[in-house]
This record gives structure tokens, sequence and C-alpha cells, in this order.
């Protein structure tokens, strides 16, 4: 299981420093979409530039324009670029063109994709499959758990309000990604919480999870 640090709303610095201490204890970065809204692609240059050796992940979230917003992220060292799995399936199609052309990875974020949209989605085998509970859907409706979980993919990740708490719940699922945002970037000593996902996505805390 890798761990993948999502960095959202945070001020580049912000992002640049909390990444910098928690380095050893994460596999992937994800270059949130709020970062990528708010400073554009030049946030994605600067994670890659400042962790060349970790796999960046640019949260795009494409719904159209795939081969431009794709070509986008890939020139500006992302490793991993996001599409919706709600977006029609020529642009999904388009997003895991563009990836094979630049040797890159698509990861389809299923945010409020219906069973169907998610079984079209599974055509996509070289796709990674994000179930995803969205901020909005945690914060205002208290959802928690996660309605559909693909059970066809073999590259599945997990995203949405993560906590260590939950941590052993994700695992049983054995992600390819566990995504981590707030639980980390908010917890009052990040690298801390960080490890402590690491340990338990690494199995040396197995126990725990009994
Ligand atoms: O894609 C996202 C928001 O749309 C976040 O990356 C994802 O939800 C993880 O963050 P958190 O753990 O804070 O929920």
């Amino acid at each position: 299981m890798n761990i993948q640090l999502a960095l959202d709303r945070l001020s580049i610095e912000e992002a640049l420093s909390i990444a910098d201490r928690v380095e050893p204890y994460i596999d992937w970065i994800e270059v949130g979409t709020s970062l990528i809204k708010e400073f554009g692609m030049e946030s994605v240059r600067l994670l890659k530039e400042a962790f060349p050796h970790i796999m960046i992940v640019a949260d795009c979230k494409t719904f159209d324009n795939a081969v431009y917003e794709f070509e986008l992220c890939f020139s500006a060292g992302a490793d991993v670029a996001t599409v919706l799995g709600t977006a029609p399936a020529v642009s999904i199609e388009a997003c895991m063109e563009t990836a094979k052309k630049h040797g890159k990875q698509v990861m389809v974020d299923l945010l409020n994709a219906s069973e169907e949209q998610i079984q079209m989605c599974s055509q996509f085998e070289e796709a990674i499959l994000c179930s995803h509970v969205s901020k909005d859907e945690q914060e205002m409706r208290g959802q928690k758990g996660r309605l559909h979980i693909p059970s066809f993919s073999n590259r599945l990740a997990m995203a949405g309000g993560i906590s260590i708490d939950s941590f052993c719940e994700i695992k049983k699922h054995s992600p390819y990604v566990a995504i981590i945002g707030s639980s980390i970037t908010k917890a009052d000593d990040p690298a801390l919480a960080a490890k402590t996902f690491y340990e338990m996505a690494k199995q040396q805390k197995e126990k725990a999870c009994e």
C-alpha cells in the first residue's frame, strides 16, 4: 500500500514545508485540486522540483478538455493525473492515451459515480480507480462510509476523511493507494501523524488492527 499525502487549502510554501516534514513517511504527494485552482500548474512544477524522487499526483479532476489538461499536468512534472469517473468515456479514453504517450498514470476519481459509471471505468485496466468521499459529503452531510468500492480493480485508491481511527477499515480493502489529507496536514504534529499511518500501512502495527 502506498501512502499519498494530499496537499489542499494551503499556500505553496506551507505545502512544501509539510511535505518536507513528512517525506520519510509518505510514498506519493498529491498536489490538491485547491492548490491547482489557486496557483495553477506552478504548484505542480514546484512540488516536483522539490521532490523529484517522489511520485507527484496532479489532482486536476479533469472532466473535459482531457488532452489539453493532461498535457499541462505532465509538462509540469506530474507522474499521475486525475480524471473524474463521471466524465464522458471519450474524455477518460483521451486521458489514458495521453498518459500512455508520456509513460505516466491515470487515476479515475469515482466521486459521485453511479454503479454503471464505475463499471464503465473498470474497462480502463491500467487506471487507478479511486473510491472517494468528498469534502462536502464529509463536512455537510457527516458521511464517513463509502457507498461504492470497486472490488474488481487491482489498483484501488481510497480517499476522503481517512483518519488513524478509520485506517484499519481502509486496510481491509488492501488499497494500492491510501490518500490522506487533513489527518496529516492539520495534525498538531504532521510528521508523527504520517509516521503512524506509514507504520500501519507497512504492517509494522498490524496488531493495532486486530
Ligand atoms: O481530493 C480531495 C478533495 O477533493 C482530497 O485529496 C481528499 O479528500 C483527501 O483529503 P482529506 O483526507 O482531507 O479528505
